[in-house]
């Protein structure tokens, strides 16, 4: 006999918690339960559990309207979406106290914080004699099911995604259909206002509302015109940040809008019904393949957003921002795009603006950050953490560390962009600048000067001397 038996099962619902996951169709969790009776649908605001990173600004004006959006879809299918604050394990144990859970659901998260209270989740759930079921939703593959011959996770992205091209990706599945909301007493529900994730003193997310609307419907419409338009033409168009030749769905795919068994199986389809456009279907596929291998990556190494991977970059003299007036100018002009890189710049300021930046500028901006200015690449992703909309730690973190050279697959170190070339070669009308930093800044230091600082340290670092790097002089 469990806790719960003398309920009358009528009254009991599935609860199914949302978390990166703001969507009703190809959400494996919201379907399973939906099976198995009324759905109440729990997103928790869990900034007090150990070990979870706050969401930074930008994110957060993305969640206030993303849940508003998952709201309306969720009232469509008859399925009320409560919001809570707090510590996940705590608020989770409130509902199943009432005796009115029957089961619990869940899309599977993967960072090593989230692992972990997922666990005390489940522990929890189980314990109170109510059933406890994870599902997989966020990634094509779970990170110990695609593996080398050695057993161990990839740490190269072509051999990974030749394994992943070569295994079956499941098909995505329908949103569940129409119920009548519980007919019961639910706990209540916080006002979405009173979380002030919007910035209020100054709002600043203005270019943010003019360039993105958060919510699936919304994602669904973009992965149209991306299927229509610029996935034929993403091999040639995608390195062009002054073209629209990106699908720009990251936030869709870091929010959970789209899964990307919707984006990988549309483009997979793309790919084989035509021949004009296949090349670049199946390029952009390659991409999403890459947000996979991050999260991957960063299963099988859950240092990754605080550690190098190679450890031998633990002794490169990396400068912070408070360690000197220089570092801290560097900082400063890279964080408002005043360096006098053009492309540098543009890509800082649109970043600002719109909470986005296109990939080839990102590589730009951050091999500035990290080899010309000499500053730590964390500097550089904790301020992207705050300003993209589609900050992932996965992500964002395997991305940084490829570009300082010290992630696991990643460029070499002596890889230096130089942005004046890159802007040649990527923005050959100087549109992109012209859009987004008409106004030149004096550059804040020697191109030429610099790359050769950055290597003499590299060079340093390997024949272990004692390094200098051109941010910590003051
Ligand atoms: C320093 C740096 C930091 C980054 N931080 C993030 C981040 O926080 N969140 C994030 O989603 N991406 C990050 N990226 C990867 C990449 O820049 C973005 O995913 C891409 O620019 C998003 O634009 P898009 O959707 O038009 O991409 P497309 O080129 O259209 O690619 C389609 C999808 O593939 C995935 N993808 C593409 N490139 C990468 C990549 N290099 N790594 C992982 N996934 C990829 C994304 O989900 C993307 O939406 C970062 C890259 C760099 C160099």
């Amino acid at each position: 006999m469990t806790a719960n038996s003398s309920i009358d099962t009528a009254q009991r619902y599935q609860l199914v918690l949302f978390r990166d996951d703001l969507r009703t169709v190809d959400h494996p969790a919201l379907l399973a339960a939906s099976e198995a009776g009324p759905v109440v649908a729990l997103y928790i605001l869990d900034e007090q559990s150990p070990g979870i990173r706050p969401l930074g600004s930008a994110a957060r004006w993305w969640l206030h309207h993303a849940l508003i959006s998952l709201r309306a879809s969720l009232q469509e299918l008859g399925i009320p979406l409560i919001l809570r604050r707090g510590n996940s394990l705590h608020i989770i144990e409130e509902f199943t106290g009432h005796g009115n859970v029957a089961a619990v659901h869940w899309n599977r998260r993967y960072g090593q914080a989230e692992r972990a209270l997922d666990t005390l989740i489940k522990d929890h759930v189980r314990a109170a004699g109510i059933h406890a079921q994870s599902h997989a939703g966020a990634l094509l593959h779970e990170p110990w099911e695609l593996l080398t011959q050695a057993g161990t996770g990839y740490k190269v992205f072509t051999p990974f995604h030749n394994a992943l091209r070569s295994t079956e990706i499941r098909q995505p599945r329908p949103a569940p259909q129409p119920q009548s909301p519980p007919q019961l007493e639910l706990p209540g529900s916080d006002a979405l206002a009173k979380w002030e994730l919007l910035p209020s003193s100054p709002d600043w997310s203005g270019g943010l509302a003019d360039a993105w609307t958060p919510g699936e419907p919304a994602a669904q419409e973009r992965l149209e015109q991306v299927l229509d338009d610029i996935a034929q033409h993403y091999a040639d168009r995608h390195d062009r940040p002054d073209l629209d030749g990106t699908s720009a769905l990251s936030p869709a795919l870091r929010w959970g809008h789209l899964s990307p068994h919707q984006v990988w199986k549309e483009l997979s389809a793309l790919a084989s019904s035509t021949g004009h456009g296949a090349e670049g279907a199946l390029a952009l596929r390659r991409q999403v393949a890459w947000r996979d291998f991050c999260w991957h990556l960063y299963y099988h190494h859950p240092q990754l957003p605080t550690e190098n991977l190679r450890s031998e970059f633990d002794d490169f003299d990396w400068a912070w921002p408070d360690d000197s007036p220089r570092a801290a100018h560097y900082t400063r002009c890279w964080q408002r795009g005043r360096t006098g890189f053009g492309l540098v710049d543009a890509g800082m300021a649109q970043l600002w603006q719109t909470g986005w930046m296109h990939n080839r500028v990102r590589m730009v901006t951050a091999s500035l950050l990290v080899k010309n200015l000499g500053l730590h690449w964390k500097v550089g992703e904790q301020w992207f953490w705050d300003t993209l909309v589609d900050a992932d730690l996965a992500c964002n973190t395997a991305n940084w560390q490829w570009v300082a050279g010290s992630g696991a697959d990643a460029a070499p170190y002596f890889r230096v962009f130089n942005p004046q070339l890159q802007a040649k070669k990527f923005d050959p009308s100087g549109a992109y600048v012209a859009r987004y930093a008409p106004l030149a800044a004096e550059p804040v230091v020697d191109l030429k000067e610099s790359r050769q600082a950055a290597l003499d340290s590299y060079h340093h670092m390997k024949s272990g001397q004692r390094p200098h790097s051109p941010g910590t002089g003051s």
